[in-house]
């Protein structure tokens, strides 16, 4: 539903939100908005020192990365975006304009700035509205900003390290987001709130209701109230005047209903009959459009992973599209179009020099990083994609696929499907450790367990969760329990370092042999391949194992109870339909097992990204 009318009448536009920040998206989008996402690489270095005001400064920034996107659109598409919106948001205190801070260090002199005062939080929003002409670009740009103060308590050091190593503060203005952790730190707030979450709505709304329906002169004579967004009758009164179009009105040039009332009467009854041929049709489906194109980009992006492109790139000067083809025996027209369209995703730069990788790039996709997910997207291209394309089956015979992939019966999901030669299987314990140490640190740290003296991993592949677990609890032995060929590979993926001492390796089925013993039990991203009857098999093996107060860590993604809204945890859902015998649960459902076998005391913890972490203690029988 859209509340607000003149948001409405941008549904047939092509409007780009020129931003990377995830909030103002669920800002814009919440409001009923369709946009495309188009970051800006504006670089945020005007001179501060050169502006009279702290907001002339974030307009001023807001305008630039806008204009960025515009003219980078523009030269790129055909079809040239009808309104950029850009942001910036800045927080304000003695003076001083503090923006995203650069380290942990920065972030704890913001945060002791802010500690115990009031501030300001500014956003400058430019809306620049863009035609082509003669292929040149053509751009008006409408300005605003809003301000909003906000009081922190005072902040001990223990807290303010605390919020610090949330990680919370660093792509944030000031340090801080109120919306999440950092409301804690706010005594009082003055103004509007999503202000300060980085798009002030309410204003954006005021803004386009004056640029699309200027008051009438009429209106002009009169005291005209603009400091309220119109009630949903007075929009649509307004747009009986304003010749129904969804250009913003032109104030240079005279709006629409003047020139009706200099009396071109034809031209109005045109106008007016074009204003029921538009009001009739539907919004134009961006979205559903988008969602249909999610397959190909994500086929891109497996593709440019597959071809090593990201690895050619790495550390390197900008390369041409010719030479990357060269080297990865490719055509140089196909790998234009590869390469332009991961520059269009954010994963490349583009330059006239040629293409180089982008941070996330050098982090994540180039095979040889520390976090590298590469062999996930190999992953997902050699066995998921294959998968997937039988999704309409899985979904007649709700059950998983890999006997239509390898054309013979599946019986066991790991020997005979991922394990089923040492490449696949080597590829599937890359694809596994590559996302387990992206998530370990943070299993490991959601739950006190230094009254622990043992762990058992089970089903703990490579050991990346182990390695975790004993850096942060140096008294901890951890044993990682998995079948012999798994653990026979696993030496390959444990580095040499201090927590070596504390993990061991244990060969066995966790279905049919006896469970190391251990004080702490943990399945990580274990039972939502298996059904509910395997489920209660291993549950009821790890009861037995545990000894009163021993404790059960598990993790998974959580679906919520109505399965509606984590949407993320219902294509995992879907995937393990595609992939497993197994299903994401929510955490009632996975309350019920627990309690069911004597595990008790669940407290949960969601993760950044979709796990969930659960820890559940064993009482007596
Ligand atoms: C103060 C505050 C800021 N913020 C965010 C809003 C902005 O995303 C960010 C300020 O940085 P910006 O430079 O305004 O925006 P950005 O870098 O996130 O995205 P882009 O430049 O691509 O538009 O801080 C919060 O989320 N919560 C808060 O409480």
């Amino acid at each position: 539903m859209v509340l607000c009318p003149v948001i409405g009448k941008l549904l047939h536009k092509r409007v780009v939100l020129a931003s990377a920040s995830p909030r103002r998206q669920e800002i814009l989008s919440n409001a009923g908005l369709r946009f495309e996402v188009v970051p800006s690489k504006f670089k945020e270095k005007l001179d501060k020192a050169s502006f009279a005001t702290p907001y002339g400064y974030a307009m001023e920034t807001a305008k630039q990365k806008a204009l960025e996107v515009a003219s980078r659109m523009h030269q790129k598409d055909l079809r040239t975006p009808d309104m950029v919106i850009g942001a910036d948001t800045i927080v304000t205190v003695g003076g001083l304009i503090l923006e995203k801070p650069v380290d942990k260090q920065d972030a704890y002199r913001m945060l002791s700035r802010l500690s115990g005062k009031e501030h300001s939080v500014f956003t400058g929003v430019a809306i620049v509205h863009c035609s082509s002409k003669d292929r040149q670009l053509h751009t008006r740009v409408s300005e605003f900003y809003e301000e909003t103060t906000v009081k922190f308590s005072e902040l001990s050091e223990e807290l303010l390290w605390e919020y610090i190593h949330s990680g919370e503060p660093m792509d944030k203005a000031g340090g801080y987001g109120i919306q999440a952790l950092g409301g804690m730190l706010v005594e009082s707030v003055h103004g509007d709130f999503l202000n300060v979450v980085g798009f002030p709505l309410n204003h954006f709304c005021k803004q386009l209701v004056e640029l699309y329906y200027p008051p009438r002169p009429e209106d002009l004579r009169q005291p005209v109230q603009h400091d309220s967004i119109p009630a949903v009758d007075t929009f649509e009164d307004l747009s009986d005047v304003d010749g129904g179009g969804s250009e913003p009105a032109q104030r240079e040039t005279g709006s629409c209903d003047e020139k009706a009332e200099a009396g071109v009467a034809g031209q109005a009854t045109a106008e007016a009959e074009c204003h029921r041929t538009r009001a009739t049709l539907p919004p134009f489906p961006t979205r559903l459009l988008e969602l249909l194109d999610g397959f190909k980009l994500s086929k891109a992006l497996l593709t440019a992973c597959k071809l090593k492109v990201f690895d050619w790139l790495k550390d390197e000067a900008p390369q041409k599209a010719a030479d990357i083809a060269s080297k990865v025996d490719a055509s140089a027209c196909g790998m234009e179009r590869l390469l332009d369209v991961c520059a269009a995703m954010g994963l490349l730069e583009k330059t006239e020099q040629g293409y180089s990788n982008t941070e996330t790039a050098n982090l994540y996709l180039a095979s040889d990083s520390e976090y590298s997910l590469h062999g996930f997207m190999l992953q997902n291209n050699d066995i998921i994609w294959n998968l997937f394309t039988h999704l309409e089956f899985a979904i007649r015979e709700g059950r998983n696929q890999h006997h239509r992939v390898l054309g013979k019966k599946v019986d066991d999901l790991f020997q005979d499907a991922y394990y089923r030669s040492p490449e696949t299987q080597l590829r599937f314990m890359q694809a596994m450790h590559g996302v387990a140490k992206l998530t370990a640190r943070q299993v490991a740290t959601a739950f006190d367990l230094s009254r622990f003296s043992s762990a058992c991993d089970v089903g703990g592949c490579t050991g990346a969760l182990a390695r975790e677990l004993a850096r942060e609890y140096p008294g901890l032995q951890v044993t990682v329990f998995d079948l012999p060929d798994v653990v026979e590979l696993a030496v390959h993926f444990q580095p040499a370092g201090p927590q070596a001492a504390q993990i061991h390796f244990a060969a066995g089925d966790f279905f049919r042999d006896p469970l190391p013993s251990a004080e702490l039990y943990v399945l990580c991203r274990i039972l939502h391949d298996w059904s509910d009857d395997k489920v209660h098999k291993l549950l009821s093996k790890v009861a037995e194992s545990c000894k009163p107060g021993a404790g059960l860590l598990l993790v998974e993604t959580l679906l919520d109870e109505k399965k509606r809204e984590a949407q993320g945890s219902l294509i995992q859902s879907l995937n393990m339909l595609v992939q497993t015998e197994g299903r994401e649960r929510s955490r009632g459902e996975y309350q019920c097992l627990l309690e069911l076998h004597g595990f008790h005391q669940v407290q949960v913890v969601h993760l950044e990204g979709v796990l969930d972490a659960m820890l559940a203690t064993r009482v007596a029988p």
